[in-house]
């Protein structure tokens, strides 16, 4: 293990108790271009970590390349896997997303299951980590691939929480607004009904302003898409979530 990696390898449950100490994350995309100097600037921003992962053109390879260009800096690093193919080595963990309002049973156990089928012993489970995901945005690319139910009411919102926080007992419930910013008084809601699980909000922070209301709203605040389109506007974020008091 890096000692500067803020995920401890040597037990699993360790690292889940660090990334719930995690405010803000950058997550970025495999598939789309980074140039250095940017790529810089994310890295060393204050984030708390950077996630690396996409809904779709995740490969082996420019997930391999893309983590290279992070381990020159000390950020930690993990992957959140989209596809098995790209289940690349060396990151300081592995977040395996579970989408609790999928159309099909493909994207809530189908696809996992195959995949631990398929890596077997060659599984880290010490850094592996799943994500009770609830999509919100239907316009998103990840409510398309997986036909997510998004027109839902903050009743069934909740449900899907409770069942991932209660009776699954996954360490992060996700709500995902992926390029929209959400309903924060629905995600202060799940938030404070959470039990055991911590509360990742991403979608359409664009801004310092919008990251302080999502960080008083959710645990952690994830920033993806403003990285490649309002650089300035998105390293803000970093501050503002870190300035903003943590909700309990
Ligand atoms: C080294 C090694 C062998 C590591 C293995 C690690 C490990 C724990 C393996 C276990 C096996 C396993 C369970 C693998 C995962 C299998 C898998 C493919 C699961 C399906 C995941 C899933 C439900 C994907 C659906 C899409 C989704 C929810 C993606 C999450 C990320 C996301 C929403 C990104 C946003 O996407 P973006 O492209 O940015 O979207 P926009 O267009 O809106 O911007
Ligand atoms: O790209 P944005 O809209 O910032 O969303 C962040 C993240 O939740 C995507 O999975
Ligand atoms: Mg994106």
């Amino acid at each position: 293990m890096q000692e500067s990696s803020g995920v401890d390898r040597v037990n699993g449950r360790a690292a889940e108790r660090q990334l719930r100490e995690w405010r803000h994350l950058f997550k970025l995309d495999p598939d789309r271009e980074i140039s250095d100097s940017a790529l810089d600037a994310v890295c060393r921003s204050g984030t708390d970590a950077v996630i690396v992962g996409g809904s779709t053109g995740v490969t082996y390879d420019n997930t391999t390349d893309l983590l290279a260009r992070i381990r020159r800096y000390e950020v930690p690093c993990v992957l959140e896997l989209s596809s098995a193919e790209a289940a690349v080595p060396g990151f300081d963990a592995y977040l395996v997303p579970i989408v609790l309002n999928a159309g099909s049973a493909e994207w809530i156990a189908g696809r996992q299951a195959e995949a631990i089928a398929a890596y077997g012993s060659m599984i880290p489970w010490d850094t592996a980590v799943g994500e009770g995901y609830i999509i919100l945005n239907g316009g998103s690319t990840a409510a398309k691939l997986t036909g997510a139910r998004t027109e839902i009411g903050e009743r069934d919102v909740l449900a899907y929480a409770r069942l991932a926080d209660r009776l699954m007992r996954l360490p992060i419930v996700y709500l995902e607004y992926s390029g929209r910013f959400g309903d924060m008084r629905l995600v202060e809601r799940v938030r404070a009904d959470l039990q055991g699980a911590r509360l990742f909000y991403g979608g359409g922070v664009t801004d310092a302003e919008r990251a302080r209301l999502a960080a008083a709203a959710a645990h952690t605040v994830v920033v993806g898409n403003a990285i490649y389109e309002r650089l300035d506007d998105a390293l803000a974020t970093v501050a503002a979530v870190k300035e903003t008091p943590a909700p309990a």
